[in-house]
């Protein structure tokens, strides 16, 4: 029997990836796009359902339909700033429906879940690299609701068994190598497809959001990791949590930081192109620095990140950005 997956907002940019990698590896995969957030032409296959997280009877429909061995949650609102205006939105999608998820698997007795978590959850760092153990200090409402859930999902093990490994994201960039699959985040808002847009002349400048951070060149410095990576960690989660290991948390990074400076200075090396930059005040809300230790990672999965290089990040998100009308 194939492995089968429920992947939830899997039409989305890491799910889409995440779709694909499962597919290749042969398992049985359904897709739930919740609210349509996604691109249905970016799911290389499997079968795909159309629905709203928040309705339970749709639910609980899907999971009597098919038996499931795990779920993947991709679904989330990722917006920070977008966050702090409209928190009902973050609290509504990302807490309260990822929470009637939670339930439809408990009655149906699927057990095993993987959460899309974020290196939000530390807020403002008091060290870099950051461990797993350091205060959940979260500064934003969406950073809130992925500690919200990771807290949930400890209380649901005890309560009712279900296991569960969250995987605290750094900044997810990058494409699929073959270029089948990249970002399209409607508004985009991430800095590398926005420096890329504005080499390419889509864009007539891309905006540093501050200069005056206390780091070497005064821009705010990132641990960026391979989507690819990304999906492959997903998997070692999975094959995790089906030998029946505990639920953890592990930090995805390259454990490698980058300014914004490094990374508008290296986007032009591998493009060719004149990037023209425009300073902007701080955004709010930014930490300076998030670089991952990611060594229970590799320790417990043994994780071991293919593209980390932050110029084949690059160079993968400039074939896909080319390919974009
Ligand atoms: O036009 C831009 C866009 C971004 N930046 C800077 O580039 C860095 C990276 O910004 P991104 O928006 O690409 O990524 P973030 O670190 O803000 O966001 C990451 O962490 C967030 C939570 O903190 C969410 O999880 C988000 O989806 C994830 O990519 C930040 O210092 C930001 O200030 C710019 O200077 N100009």
């Amino acid at each position: 029997m194939p492995i089968s997956v429920l992947v939830v907002g899997g039409a989305g940019y890491i799910g889409s990836h995440m779709v694909a990698a499962l597919l290749a590896g042969g398992c049985r995969v359904t897709i739930f796009d919740n609210l349509s957030t996604g691109h249905r032409d970016a799911v290389l296959g499997g079968e795909f359902v159309q629905g709203d997280l928040a309705d339970r009877a749709t639910l609980d429909a899907l999971l009597n339909a098919r038996h499931f061995d795990a779920v993947m949650h991709f679904a989330s609102f990722i917006q920070v700033g977008e966050s702090v205006r409209e928190p009902a939105k973050y609290y509504a999608n990302n807490l309260a429906h990822t929470l009637n998820l939670l339930d439809a698997m408990v009655a149906h007795g699927v057990h095993r879940f993987i959460f899309s978590s974020s290196a939000a959850v530390y807020g403002n760092p008091a060290q870099v690299p950051i461990p797993e153990t350091h205060p959940k200090q979260p500064i934003n409402p969406y950073g809130r609701t992925k500690w919200m859930v990771e807290q949930i999902l400890e209380d649901y093990d005890r309560a009712y068994g279900l296991k569960s490994v969250c995987l605290r994201y750094f900044n997810a960039a990058g494409a699929d190598p073959e270029g089948r699959l990249g970002e399209r985040h409607e508004p985009e808002t991430h800095l590398i497809p926005l420096v890329l847009r504005a080499a390419r002349g889509r864009l007539p400048h891309v905006s540093v959001f501050g200069r005056d951070y206390d780091t070497p060149d005064g821009t705010c410095i990132r641990d960026y990791v391979h989507v690819t990576d990304l999906a492959e960690a997903h998997w070692l989660a999975l094959e995790y949590l089906l030998a029946g290991s505990a639920s953890t948390a592990l930090n995805l990074g390259n454990g490698a930081g980058f300014s914004v400076a490094e990374v508008i200075a290296t986007a032009g090396r591998v493009t060719g192109r004149r990037i023209p930059v425009r300073d902007a005040p701080r955004r709010a809300g930014d930490p300076p620095r998030l670089v991952a230790d990611a060594a229970r990672a590799r320790d417990l999965l043994g994780w071991r990140p293919r593209f980390d290089a932050l110029a084949t990040i690059i160079a993968h998100a400039w074939q896909w950005e080319c390919r974009a009308p």
